[in-house]
């Protein structure tokens, strides 16, 4: 079976942020990864991972104005500088938490921009990141997220991540492949888990409809966690749903099995 992390901004919201490495750790998860870290000190999020004793495996640069309806920076115009700020700021989390890659949200497309223009801004935001994290071993990833969720997200298709991605051409940088957003977006989960394989950098999941737990809806996930392995995938695989019951270990079935 793939190596599972638990995302800490979706599971063990019954307690609080600095609580959920422990509470993952209990549940028999040795790796975390969440969106956000930039409300708490990097040492005091290092320090809950390291007394849980789970690896910290991936996180996102800021994503400008959140509360605000912002969806991430990367193809957005004029704020070139706040993206640079964010990347920095990211590797310090990272360096602090040893954590090995860090995620990029394209954001949502603005009015009166060519998707040409943004695609450009995008390429040159990532180019820059994936220069300024390659000297601390850290790589790089672009997600693609579903438009019926997220309306207006730039990069909406896993197939266009992994163009934007071949065309900046960095080493350090690969896609970043959730399940939940390709399965409502594209669909062909293995054949296309097989054809991107070389550019996935990380593999997040939920099932759908609904975003819940495996087994909450359609996608054949005891298939699918097979599949990777028989494609060779050796990467983390990142839990990211909205447990159903009013816990997140009454949702674990998936995980025991
Ligand atoms: O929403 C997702 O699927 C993500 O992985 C990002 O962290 C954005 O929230
Ligand atoms: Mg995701």
């Amino acid at each position: 079976m793939p190596r599972f992390s638990a995302n800490l901004s979706m599971l063990f919201q019954e307690h609080p942020f600095l609580e959920r490495f422990a509470a993952a750790a209990r549940a028999g998860f040795c790796a975390v990864e969440f969106q956000f870290p930039y409300d708490w000190p990097a040492g005091d999020v290092a320090r809950a991972a390291r007394e849980a004793g789970v690896d910290v495996v991936l996180f996102n640069f800021p994503a400008g104005d959140w509360a605000g309806g912002e969806r991430g920076l990367g193809c957005l115009p004029g704020r070139e500088a706040e993206f640079r700020a964010g990347v920095a700021r990211a590797i310090d989390y990272a360096r602090a938490l040893g954590c090995p890659r860090i995620n990029c949200l394209a954001g949502l497309a603005p009015s009166g921009e060519t998707a040409e223009h943004l695609a450009e801004t995008l390429i040159d935001n990532l180019r820059h990141a994936a220069d300024a994290c390659a000297p601390h071993g850290i790589a790089v990833l672009l997600e693609a997220i579903n438009t019926r969720d997220v309306p207006g997200f730039f990069v909406d298709r896993s197939t266009r991540a992994a163009e934007l991605v071949a065309a900046a051409g960095r080493g350090n940088l690969f896609i970043q492949y959730d399940l939940y957003h390709a399965q409502v977006m594209e669909g062909d989960l293995a054949n296309t888990l097989a054809r991107l394989l070389p550019q996935i950098g990380h593999i997040q999941f939920a099932d759908n409809p609904g975003r819940g737990e495996p087994g909450s809806g359609e996608i054949n996930f005891p298939w699918l966690f097979a599949e990777l392995d028989r494609l060779g995938y050796t990467g983390w695989v990142g839990a990211e749903y909205r447990p159903r019951g009013a816990d997140t270990e009454s949702g674990l079935g998936w995980l025991r099995a």
